[in-house]
């Protein structure tokens, strides 16, 4: 079957988006992964399939698929490029649009600088909801947070754990050029200890308001930006006491802001979102 498709990115984090808001699309994890391939597909981090409204006052919904084929809850820079996308293709005139993921509804805004700010709601530190099995471990209390000892092939790192919807870990490192993300990554993201898998985050604070992040995303590897890993990062940072309310982050493939006022808020990521060609692809 013919498929079209539209090639998007976030801060260089990249996306098949497919319309599916006029005929459903059921698609094996199979055919997803090779949607994703980057030698026999198109090639992303992940695919975004855009529905339909699901129910009264949510204007669309939005599923989120990894390179490896797996259904996960929630993608920051996917929400982005989801709200430019119904935007350009007309499905909506709304700046401010409304859309439910597996982890809620997130609300993504149009920037008339043209970049996109979301409402990503309220992070989760309780182990158990990241989900993150702390059995038997004795947490390192910092700030008004705590750093979980992660066993990784007979190295022990420091993590805080929280979940925007889905699961991060993040550790705090001096520079992220030169931060082990090749070797620790891959073992942070299939630990036991993380029952669904994580994306495994490496921070270097270099202001309160300042920060560099390299993420190695559950099923797809390290990617050049991870929008929910920067809201994971910035709120265990504010935490942790490292950093302030509204944080610039620095990737590899470009800068988002994030805001977070502490807990009972949510917290709002602000970034790019760019269109980049349109096609169809014989499945
Ligand atoms: N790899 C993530 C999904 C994509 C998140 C990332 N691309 C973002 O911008 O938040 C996970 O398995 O939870």
């Amino acid at each position: 079957m013919k498929l079209r498709f539209t090639k998007m990115q976030g801060a260089g984090n990249d996306f098949v988006v497919l319309d599916a808001t006029r005929a459903p699309l059921d698609l094996s994890p199979g055919q997803y992964r090779h949607l994703a391939d980057r030698r026999f597909g198109i090639g992303a981090d992940q695919i975004l399939i855009v529905g339909p409204s699901p129910a009264p006052g949510v204007d669309f919904s939005y599923r989120i698929v990894n390179a490896d084929g797996g259904e996960v809850e929630q993608c920051g820079n996917g929400a982005r490029c989801f709200a430019k996308f119904v935007h350009e293709r007309g499905l909506t005139d709304k700046r401010a649009i409304r859309v439910q993921t597996l982890s809620g509804v997130i609300e993504p805004s149009l920037q008339d600088d043209g970049r996109v700010t979301v409402d990503m709601g309220e992070p989760v530190f309780e182990p158990g909801r990241v989900p993150f099995d702390a059995q038997g471990l004795v947490p390192r209390p910092v700030g008004d947070h705590v750093q979980w000892p992660l066993e990784l092939d007979g190295t022990t790192v420091y993590v805080a754990v929280a979940s925007m919807g889905n699961p991060h870990a993040v550790q705090r490192v001096d520079d992220v050029d030169t931060a082990p993300v090749a070797q620790q990554g891959p073992m942070i993201e299939s630990h036991p200890r993380f029952p669904r898998r994580v994306n495994a985050g490496f921070m270097q604070v270099v202001a309160r308001g300042h920060i560099r992040l390299r993420v190695h995303e559950r099923g797809a590897g390290e990617t050049l930006a991870c929008g929910t890993g920067a809201c994971a990062a910035v709120a265990c940072g504010i935490r942790l006491g490292w950093l302030d309310a509204r944080v610039d982050v620095d990737t590899r493939g470009g800068r988002l802001t994030i805001e977070w006022a502490g807990p009972g808020h949510t917290v709002r990521m602000t970034g790019p979102a760019v269109t980049v060609f349109e096609g169809e692809i014989e499945l």
